[in-house]
């Protein structure tokens, strides 16, 4: 079965300067050039040609630019070829609707030019996800992480427990299967697996800061009626969003906003006051702050002047699992004893004057961060962590193994562990993985 072409948009389904109509596949040229006859039979590559793009009827639809790469030299690995039109909706689907009439070409699915690209061998499959990262990306640092990935960042340190794994496998299936020639191949083993281990996790620890780069980071801020959650909220935003009042119990709903701060991206909440006996409007509002705490990566304990440290930890444990910053809300009022015990000394800040806001910024990303930028780590997807929990855990076994079972037991551990990193770089993947992996690409990337 020959392969077949495939066309799509490659630029968005709405108005904008130029609209790019992109085929992959082996007639590529010859249906691009029915809709630009233009353009020499045998275009030079990667030359950009000012060509008329015509209907059927050699009626002129447009003006653009016609592009061609010769395989293998191109995106997908395959003839491609672009018409680079004005960005007209309707005139690019009349051009997508030209190039569809020839029976040879279908309409590309989800990620199918990118997939094209993996099995071509143009992308590895973390740099093929990289590049869904890259069109996802929402904040400055989720665009960086993306693009270390696109240059291969992943890559290189899943390769780099691959190429190891493999050799100790290889190893490892020497002894079992030519005991004489290769004798003593399997000496070093549990150290070799114990040090591949030791990397596997180190990597798997960057989930977390992965999923918060990007997904960006939720900071729910919260605490007793009145504590000046909202004016705070107001500051960090920069923009009067909530309804501030002295009446305790003013925010009911939770209210969202979307910050980039130091290029991460963060969900900040305020939400309604804790308090005894609220009405009942407000015990609902109440219940929606316990939901979001629930959800978040840092909870901003907001506590007004005056509190006592049995209060203090009550509302402390309002926040269950998640982690809690506790600050001193309208510190511009009184000073006072610091009544939660964290070990760290309390943040001071307030609202209404924006005194220790800034501190309250950095002292968050720190929280949620660490140290190092945003932009160095390895974006591990929830995908990938599955795959590396799996090979941790076979490695472990084979470690476990390594002093009381046969080698056979051993090898076959590392043999899973291997696999399971193929599936992070694409050496060893199903086509079902595939599918849901491209099916979450927009169509035409
Ligand atoms: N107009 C346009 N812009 C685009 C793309 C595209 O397909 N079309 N891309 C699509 O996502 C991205 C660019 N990615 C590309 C990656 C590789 C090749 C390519 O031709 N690779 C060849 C040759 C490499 C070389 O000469 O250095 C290869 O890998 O063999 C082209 C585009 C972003 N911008
Ligand atoms: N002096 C001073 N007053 C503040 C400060 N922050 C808030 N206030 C005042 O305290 C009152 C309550 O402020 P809000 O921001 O609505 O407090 P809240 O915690 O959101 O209150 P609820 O939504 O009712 O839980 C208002 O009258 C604010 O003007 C502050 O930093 N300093
Ligand atoms: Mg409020």
């Amino acid at each position: 079965m020959s392969v077949s072409t495939i066309a799509a948009l490659a630029t968005a389904p709405a108005a904008g300067a130029v609209g790019i109509v992109r085929l992959s596949g082996p007639v590529a040229l010859e249906v691009g050039r029915k809709l630009a006859p233009g353009v020499p039979a045998e275009p030079t590559p990667r030359h950009a040609y000012l060509t008329a793009f015509v209907d059927a009827e050699g009626r002129t639809l447009d003006e653009g630019l016609f592009l061609y790469f010769r395989a293998p030299s191109s995106f997908t690995g395959e003839d491609v070829v672009e018409l680079q039109a004005h960005g007209g909706p309707r005139l690019l689907q009349l051009l997508l609707a030209r190039v569809l009439e020839d029976g040879r070409v279908r309409p590309a699915r989800p990620g199918e030019f990118t997939r094209r690209a993996f099995l071509h061998g143009r992308l590895d499959l973390a740099r093929a996800e990289a590049v869904a990262d890259l069109v996802a990306a929402d904040s400055e640092a989720a665009v960086r992480a993306a693009a270390a990935g696109l240059s291969g960042a992943l890559s290189e340190r899943i390769q780099a427990l691959e190429d190891p794994l493999r050799a100790l496998h290889a190893d490892l299936e020497g002894v079992l299967n030519f005991p004489d020639e290769a004798e003593g191949a399997d000496e070093d083993a549990s150290a070799r697996v114990a040090a591949l281990r030791a990397e596997a996790q180190r990597l798997l620890s960057e989930a977390g800061r992965g999923r918060l780069v990007r997904r960006g980071a939720r900071v729910v801020l919260y605490g007793p009626v009145n504590a000046g959650k909202s004016t705070l909220f107001n500051r960090l935003v920069g923009e009067a969003r909530a309804l501030v009042d002295d009446e305790p119990g003013t925010t009911r709903d939770v209210l969202e906003a979307r910050v980039e701060w130091e290029g991460l991206a963060l969900a900040l909440l305020d939400t309604a006051g804790l308090r005894e006996a609220p009405g009942r409007v407000e015990a609902l509002g109440i219940a929606r702050t316990r939901e979001s705490l629930s959800g978040a990566d840092l909870a901003v304990l907001v506590l007004p002047p005056g509190v006592s440290s049995t209060e203090a930890e009550a509302w402390t444990r309002e926040a269950g699992a998640t982690p809690v910053l506790h600050v001193a809300g309208k510190c511009d009022v009184e000073a006072r004893a610091v009544p939660v015990s964290t070990g760290e000394a309390l943040l001071r800040v307030s609202g209404l004057t924006g005194q220790g806001v800034e501190g309250l910024r950095t002292t968050v990303l720190s929280r949620l961060w660490g140290g190092g930028t945003p932009s160095a780590v390895a974006l591990v997807s929830e995908r990938h962590a599955d795959a590396l929990r799996r090979a941790c855990e076979a490695l472990a076994r084979a470690e476990e193994a390594s002093g009381v079972s046969t080698l056979e037991v051993v090898s076959g551990e590392v043999g899973l562990a291997l696999e399971a990193l193929g599936e992070v770089s694409g050496t060893h993947v199903s086509e079902a993985l595939l599918d849901a992996i491209f099916q979450r690409f927009c169509i035409g990337k």
